[in-house]
């Protein structure tokens, strides 16, 4: 039997609008995030890829983009369970900071490292920056500590017990489940499905608002290559996000 998974980065953001690194920090969709989360909508409705259940981070972004979408496919209605686990990872002290300011400060290297890098996490956020998460009620009772910083493999490691526990049983009972979630979570989990190599992931970038889908078999490995609903636009929206940084 064959499962469908569909995957959806959020809206643009108005962080992503203004060049800013973002992980953990709530922001909204700009009108443009808006326009095209109903875009991925409607892009299911026509093509017939219809999800029966949502999955989604626990940040605005995600979580409007779920709802525009879900509106404009006709399927308001669908179940919702929400994770933290699926959040954008965390940018440690990068939070708030212009990428492009960033790039000159620090350089190509160091800025690609702490962007694309599979395991060097960015530096650790102080607990009382204006952007790190201390006493954000939506974390309260979480699984350990808040995170002060996280790498690509910290965030596929808390991810995939969420993946396995909560989506792939969705999956098995022959649900068709869409993912909404963001650029990092996602590229970890599609690196997971793909099996992508730690140094290969650094080349994928993940385009908003366009849906991703897959079909997988019974071991949850895909059965063929997986498909934007449209690939032209993911083709540029993934070129623009791979040059962040230098405009
Ligand atoms: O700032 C962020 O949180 C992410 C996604 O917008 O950025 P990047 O693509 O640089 O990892």
């Amino acid at each position: 039997m064959a499962h469908t998974l569909i995957l959806l980065r959020h809206g643009q953001s108005e962080w992503n609008e203004l060049n800013l690194f973002t992980g953990w920090v709530d922001v909204r969709l700009t009108e443009l995030g808006r326009a095209e989360a109903q875009r991925g909508g409607e892009l299911m409705k026509e093509q017939g890829v219809l999800p029966d259940i949502v999955h989604t981070s626990v940040l605005s972004r995600a979580i409007q983009t779920a709802n525009i979408a879900l509106d404009h496919a006709d399927r308001l209605w669908i179940p919702v369970k929400r994770s933290w686990r699926l959040n954008e990872r965390h940018y440690g002290a990068l939070q708030g900071k212009d990428k492009a300011q960033t790039l000159a400060e620090f350089g190509e290297e160091k800025f690609m490292e702490w962007r694309r890098s599979f395991d060097v996490p960015p530096p650790v956020i102080d607990p009382a920056d204006e952007y790190a998460q201390t006493d954000d009620p939506r974390y309260v009772g979480i699984d350990g500590e808040i995170p002060g910083t996280e790498s690509l493999k910290i965030v596929i490691d808390r991810m995939l017990p969420y993946w396995e526990g909560e989506i792939v049983p969705d999956l098995k009972a022959g649900k068709t489940v869409i993912v909404v979630a963001h650029g990092n979570s996602l590229r970890g989990l599609v690196k997971h499905l793909e099996g992508i190599s730690d140094d290969d992931i650094a080349a994928l970038n993940i385009p908003t608002g366009i849906p991703l889908v897959y079909e997988l078999d019974d071991d949850m490995k895909p059965t063929g290559a997986s498909r934007y609903l449209d690939p032209e636009a993911a083709a540029a929206g993934a070129a623009a996000v791979a040059s962040q940084g230098k405009k």
